[in-house]
């Protein structure tokens, strides 16, 4: 089982809920970042509280969303250590776990049916790196772009 940050705006609040309610069902810990509720919030803090969780390993994974995904993942991405993917089928969800070693998700409630956001979810947390030595490499030259700023 795993302990799961999860933030989202309001326009992604009732798959946010829902998933949650689904991990929790599971048997994971879910620490909720908001929102909570559909009133109109900014992606940017909502993607950065999940955010730094994850930075900080008080959790083992994100998983963030709003309207498409787009805006709350490239907040998500300007967190260093974060490689957040945003992903809209689950051969996605599987290349970022074995290729990027992505450690936050990002789904878009308006772009992607609830289904198979559940699916990617479960791909997601269930896909371990595949350790290759190229896929290593590049992501240490991700990590020289961020020491780079
Ligand atoms: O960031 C986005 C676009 O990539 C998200 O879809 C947001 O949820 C969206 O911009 C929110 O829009 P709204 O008109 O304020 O509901």
């Amino acid at each position: 089982m795993m302990k799961i940050g999860m933030a989202c705006d309001h326009g992604a609040y009732t798959y946010k809920e829902e998933i949650k309610q689904m991990l929790i069902d599971e048997g994971h810990e879910v620490v909720d970042c908001g929102c909570h509720d559909t009133n109109s919030v900014d992606y940017p803090d909502m993607a950065k509280a999940c955010a730094d969780l994850v930075a900080n390993k008080e959790v083992d994974k994100g998983i963030v969303m709003c309207g498409t995904g787009i805006g709350i993942s490239i907040a998500a991405n300007k967190v260093k250590g974060i490689r957040c993917a945003l992903c809209t089928d689950v051969t996605m969800a599987r290349l970022t776990r074995e290729h990027n070693d992505a450690n936050m998700l990002s789904m878009g409630q308006r772009t992607t049916g609830i289904e198979t956001c559940k699916d990617i979810v479960h791909t997601f947390l269930n896909t371990p790196f595949s350790e290759g030595e190229r896929h290593k490499g590049r992501i240490a030259k991700i990590s020289a772009i961020e020491d780079a700023q």
